[in-house]
C-alpha cells in the first residue's frame, strides 16, 4: 500500500489535525454523516467544533509528548445517542484521530468471557493444545467462518497449524447474538501451506509495526480524505483501506471480512492469527481489542512453551555430556567415548546415524556413509566451513558439498567440528534419512506456475517433497556446539594423559640411561669399584683439601702377587673372581670415609682421607694379611698382595703421590712380595 494511501475503510471516520490538534486539515468523508454533523467547510473547522471543547481538550492533554494515545476514549456524540470509541497518534507533523462506533451491549459479558479465555490459555501446558484453544476462542468471539493461526518456518512459508471452523448459527460466548453465521462457505485450511511469496517483507514488517489488521469488507467502497489531495501518512490507521494486491488476494481466497494479528516470536513474525469470513464482517472495537489481547497472551505462553521445551533438551544434552559423567577423572580414547556414547548421541539429535572423525581415524554407529565418504566429506567441510559453528544440510543431494558423495541413504548432515588441534579439526557427524513429505499449498507451490485450477480457493496443491531430512532445529544446531565443546575437552584431556603417560616413561628411560652412564664413567665394570677416572677426581679433591686445610691422606697402591700364574694355571675366568673377592673384601673392611678404586689390571688404590703415616702403615698392614685369608673357589693356593704407601706432601699432585707409592709398591714386589712399603717423601 502506497504510503500517503488516501483511501480509508467505511466502519469508522477520521480527522486529520496540525500538531497542536487544534486546527483540521482534513477528514473522511464519512465524518460527517457518521457523527450526524455538518461540516461545511473542512478547513475552517477546530477539532473543537467537531468534538466538543472537553473532548478535545482531553485529547491534546493525553497527547502532549506522546506519540499516542495510551488507550482508546470513548464519547457519546451529542447529535446521536451513538457512542463512539476514539484513537490518537501522531504521524509526521500530523495528528490523526480515528473514530469507531461503540456497541455497549455485553461489554461486560465480553470482559467476563475473555478473562475466563486468557485463563485457560494460561493453562496450557502443549503447543497445540494451546493454539486449538486460541483459535476456538477467538471464533467464538468474533464468529468469523474460519480463524486459523499460520506458522512461518524458517523460508517464510506459512503452515496452518491450528483452525476452528463456525459450526452453529449462535454460540455461548458470541459477542454477535443472533446473527447468522454462514456455515461451511470458507474451506478448511488446516495442514495447508502459504508459500512465502504471499507475505513479502513489506506485508511483514506492517505487522510487525501494527500487529491488529481488521477488513470488515473487502469490496466495500472506501472513503476518501477531504479536501482531496491531502498528503498524509496513513499507514498506521487502522481505517486505512487494504491495498489492490490484498484486495485481490482475499478475493481469490473467497474472503471478504478479514480481521488478523501478528504473533510476535523473540527473533521476528512467529506466525498470523487470521479470522476469515465469506462475507463482510463487522467486528466492535471491544472484540478486536479482546482478540489482540487473547493472541497477545496465547503467544507469550507459546513462547514459553517453547523456551521450556528447548531448556529441558538442552538439560537432557548437557545431561550426557562427557565431563559431566562420573568418568571425568577417567580420560577416555576417542573410540572409548564414542562406544559409550554414540547411543545417546543419536537419539538426543534425532539422527539414524553418527560418525566421530578424529585425526584419520573414523568412527561409527548406526546408518552412515562408507569411511572413505566421511574422510572426503571432512576434508571439504574443512576447506569451505572455517568458522567455529556446526555445518548442516537438509539435501544431501542438492548440496555442493555433498551431492557426489554417494550418500543415497542420508540426506541430511548436521556436522560439529572439534577443534582438539586447530591445524586439523575433530568432526563429530550425525546423518538424518530422508523424510518424504506430502505439503499441501493452499494456493499455489512457490516453484509452480499458476494454473487456471488454481484460482480456485478450495483446491489445495498437493506436492511431494523427497530428497529432503527433517530440518535441523536451531535448539538442535545449539546443543551440537555444547557436546562438541564437550567432547573437544574430552578428546583433548585424553591426548594430554596419554602424552603425559609417554613423557613418564620417557622421563624414566633417560633416567635410567643416566645412571648407566654414570656407573660406566665412575665404576670398573668387573669389580664393581670406582674406575681410575673416579679415584683420580677423588685424589685431586683430597690434594684441595689437603693444600687447604693440611688435612694429610695416604694413598696404598696394591699388585696381586704372581696373578699371571693364577690366570695362566686357572683360567682368566678364575682370575676375574679372585679379582671380584678381593675388591669386594678389601671395600668392606675400609671406613666410610676411605675409598677403593681399580688403578688397572690387577692394580688397586686405597684413598685413606685424614691419615698418617703410622694409620696408613697400619692400614696397609691390615689390608695385606686380610687378603691372604682370601678364599676364592678354584683356587688352592694362598693370595698375596703388594703394597706401597705414601702419604701426601704440601708439593705433591696426583702424580707425584701416585708415582710414589708406585715405586714403593715395585719395592715391595722386589723385596719378596706379600708385604707394605713406605713410599720415599720425594721420587727421583
Ligand atoms: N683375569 C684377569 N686377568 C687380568 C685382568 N687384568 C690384567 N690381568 C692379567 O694380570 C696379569 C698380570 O701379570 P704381571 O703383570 O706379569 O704380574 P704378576 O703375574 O702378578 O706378577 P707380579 O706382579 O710380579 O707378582 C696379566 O696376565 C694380565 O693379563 C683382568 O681383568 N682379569
Amino acid at each position: 500500500m502506497s504510503k500517503h494511501h488516501p483511501l480509508l475503510q467505511a466502519f469508522g471516520a477520521l480527522l486529520v489535525l496540525d500538531a497542536d490538534s487544534r486546527r483540521i486539515q482534513a477528514v473522511s468523508s464519512n465524518l460527517s454523516s457518521l457523527l450526524n454533523i455538518p461540516i461545511p467547510d473542512v478547513r475552517t473547522q477546530t477539532l473543537t467544533s467537531v468534538l466538543g471543547k472537553r473532548l478535545s481538550q482531553r485529547v491534546r492533554y493525553e497527547l502532549q509528548g506522546k506519540q499516542r494515545l495510551s488507550g482508546p476514549l470513548t464519547f457519546k456524540c451529542p447529535t446521536r445517542s451513538q457512542r463512539f470509541q476514539l484513537h490518537a497518534y501522531r504521524s509526521g507533523m500530523h495528528v490523526v484521530i480515528e473514530i469507531e462506533p461503540l456497541h455497549t451491549l455485553g461489554k461486560q459479558r465480553l470482559l467476563g468471557t475473555v478473562n475466563e479465555r486468557l485463563m485457560r490459555l494460561a493453562e496450557a501446558t502443549h503447543q497445540e493444545e494451546l493454539l486449538d484453544y486460541l483459535v476456538m476462542a477467538v471464533q467464538e468471539l468474533t464468529g468469523h467462518d474460519r480463524v486459523s493461526v499460520c506458522h512461518f518456518d524458517s523460508d517464510w512459508h506459512g503452515l496452518i497449524v491450528a483452525e476452528s471452523l463456525a459450526t452453529g448459527s449462535v454460540k455461548p460466548g458470541s459477542v454477535s447474538p443472533g446473527r447468522e453465521v454462514p456455515l461451511g462457505r470458507l474451506p478448511a485450511l488446516l495442514g495447508q501451506r502459504f508459500p512465502a511469496k504471499d507475505f513479502p517483507v513489506a506485508l511483514r514488517g506492517a505487522y510487525e509495526r501494527h500487529p491488529v489488521r481488521l477488513i470488515q469488507d473487502v469490496a466495500a467502497p472506501c472513503e476518501h480524505l477531504l479536501p482531496r489531495g491531502a498528503v498524509v501518512d496513513l499507514s498506521d490507521c487502522f481505517l486505512r483501506a487494504p491495498a489492490p494486491e490484498r484486495q485481490q488476494y482475499l478475493q481469490r481466497l473467497g474472503v471478504r471480512g478479514a480481521l488478523s494479528v501478528a504473533m510476535q516470536g523473540d527473533t521476528g513474525l512467529w506466525g498470523l492469527l487470521f479470522c476469515h469470513s465469506a462475507s463482510a464482517y463487522p467486528v466492535t472495537p471491544p472484540v478486536r481489542d479482546a482478540v489482540r489481547t487473547l493472541v497477545q497472551m496465547a503467544t507469550q505462553r507459546l513462547l514459553l512453551l517453547r523456551a521450556r521445551q528447548e531448556a529441558r533438551y538442552l538439560q537432557r544434552v548437557q545431561d550426557s555430556l562427557v565431563l559431566s559423567s562420573n568418568n571425568r577423572l577417567k580420560p577416555q580414547s576417542p573410540y572409548q567415548l564414542f562406544t559409550e556414547h554414540a547411543e545417546t548421541w543419536q537419539s538426543l539429535f534425532r539422527a539414524h546415524g553418527v560418525a566421530l572423525w578424529v585425526k584419520g581415524s573414523v568412527y561409527q554407529a548406526g546408518n552412515t556413509p562408507k569411511p572413505e565418504a566421511i574422510s572426503q566429506l571432512v576434508t571439504r567441510i574443512e576447506k569451505a566451513h572455517v568458522h567455529s559453528g556446526p555445518w548442516c544440510t537438509q539435501e544431501t543431494a542438492k548440496e555442493p558439498l555433498t551431492s557426489s558423495l554417494g550418500m543415497s541413504e542420508q540426506s541430511g548432515v548436521l556436522a560439529v567440528p572439534l577443534p582438539t588441534d586447530p591445524s586439523q579439526r575433530g568432526w563429530l557427524i550425525f546423518f538424518r534419512p530422508e523424510q518424504v513429505e506430502t505439503l499441501y499449498w493452499a494456493m499455489q507451490p512457490p516453484s509452480a506456475p499458476l494454473t487456471p485450477m488454481m484460482m480456485l480457493p478450495s483446491a489445495a496443491w498437493c506436492e511431494e517433497v523427497t530428497g529432503k531430512s527433517e530440518a535441523w532445529q536451531r535448539v538442535e544446531r545449539l546443543a551440537a556446539m555444547d557436546l562438541g565443546e564437550d567432547l573437544t575437552l574430552a578428546i583433548s584431556a585424553y591426548e594430554i594423559s596419554t602424552l603425559n603417560m609417554h613423557l613418564e616413561r620417557e622421563r624414566k628411560a633417560l633416567a635410567d640411561a643416566n645412571q648407566r652412564l654414570e656407573q660406566l664413567a665412575h665404576f670398573d665394570p668387573l669389580t664393581q669399584v670406582w674406575n681410575r677416572y673416579r679415584i683420580e677426581q677423588a685424589i685431586d679433591a683430597e690434594l684441595v683439601a689437603a693444600k687447604r686445610y693440611g688435612a694429610a691422606f695416604a694413598l696404598l697402591l696394591f699388585d696381586v702377587d704372581h696373578f699371571k700364574q693364577i690366570n695362566d694355571t686357572l683360567g682368566h675366568s678364575v682370575g676375574d673372581d679372585v679379582l671380584i673377592s678381593l675388591a669386594r673384601m678389601v671395600e668392606s673392611s675400609l671406613r666410610g670415609c676411605d675409598h677403593l678404586g681399580r688403578w688397572g689390571g690387577e692394580e688397586f688404590v686405597v684413598l685413606a682421607t685424614h691419615s698418617s703415616m703410622d694409620a696408613a702403615e697400619g692400614l696397609a698392614e691390615r689390608l695385606r694379611s686380610l687378603v691372604a685369608t682370601l678364599q676364592v673357589t678354584g683356587l688352592n693356593q694362598p693370595m698375596t698382595v703388594s703394597i706401597g704407601v705414601a702419604v701426601w706432601q704440601p708439593d705433591d699432585s696426583c702424580k707425584t703421590i701416585i708415582a710414589r707409592a708406585d715405586a714403593a709398591m715395585y719395592r715391595a714386589k722386589r723385596n719378596g712380595r706379600n708385604r707394605v712399603e713406605i713410599a720415599e717423601k720425594n721420587v727421583q
